[in-house]
């Protein structure tokens, strides 16, 4: 009986090599180059399965239309996102935190403070949950500046090394929660492809797992 194929959205950017490197390991014949050139879809017909690329934030769009059975996108956006797919997999890659940040030393001053954010579902849900009445304002990057140049009292962002906190005189405040990348699968693929997914998460898990015990053995 001939196998389903199985689409697999994977996220440009920062997050690609860590996925695709999982993926090759886990015996999956992602092309090297693929991120190199400008071509979106690559097929790999020994495996059945057929890879895109898509921009990080709308990874979770493709799988929950079901055009992707299966992709990977940070919490983070899982979180911004709030789409109907499974989370089944903590891939453990690409870990940062979100955070709220701000200049330091400044006192609480007016009400209905502003946020500049990416997040504004986070940012809005975080802020509720903290019993503060604050005004969000979407940008779509360059997020340090709104505090510096008087947009915004304060912002919601992704803190890794801390460097562009550090070089704008920034300081983070609170710790939102932190983020790594993860498998996500469209619950009706995870249905009707079940015996096809359930490898892929199984294969992909020893990898994870793997890797985990080796950063173990590395740290004590
Ligand atoms: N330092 C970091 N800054 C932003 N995202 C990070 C960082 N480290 C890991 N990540 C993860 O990578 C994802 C973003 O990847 P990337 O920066 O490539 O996409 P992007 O935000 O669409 O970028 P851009 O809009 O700049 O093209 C986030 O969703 C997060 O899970
Ligand atoms: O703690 P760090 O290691 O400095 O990383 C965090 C920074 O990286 C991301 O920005 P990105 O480089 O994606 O640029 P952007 O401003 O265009 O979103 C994020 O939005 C922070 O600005």
């Amino acid at each position: 009986m001939s196998e389903d194929w199985i689409t697999f959205a994977m996220p440009k950017g920062r997050i690609f090599e860590e996925a695709a490197h999982l993926l090759r390991q886990a015996g999956y014949p992602l092309q090297e180059d693929f991120s190199a050139g400008r071509k979106l879809i690559v097929e790999a017909p020994e495996a059945n399965m057929k890879f895109f690329l898509a921009k990080p934030m709308d990874v979770p769009t493709y799988v929950e239309h079901g055009v992707a059975d299966i992709g990977v996108a940070g919490k983070d956006v899982l979180m911004e996102e709030r789409r109907d797919v499974y989370e089944v997999l903590d891939l453990a890659i690409s870990a940062c935190h979100l955070a709220v940040a701000g200049l330091p030393h400044r006192r609480k001053g007016r009400i209905a403070p502003k946020i500049a954010t990416k997040y504004p579902n986070i940012a809005t849900q975080y802020f509720k949950e903290q019993g503060e009445q604050v005004e969000v304002i979407r940008l779509s990057g360059s997020i340090e500046l709104a505090p510096l140049i008087g947009l915004a009292e304060r912002i919601v962002d992704i803190v890794s090394t801390g460097k562009t906190l550090k070089e704008n005189g920034l300081a983070e405040l609170e710790t939102i929660d932190h983020v790594t990348s993860r498998l996500i699968v469209n619950p009706v693929s995870y249905r009707m492809k079940d015996r096809q997914i359930d490898e892929i998460v199984q294969r992909l898990s020893v990898i994870v797992e793997e890797g985990r015990s080796r950063h173990e053995d590395h740290t004590g």
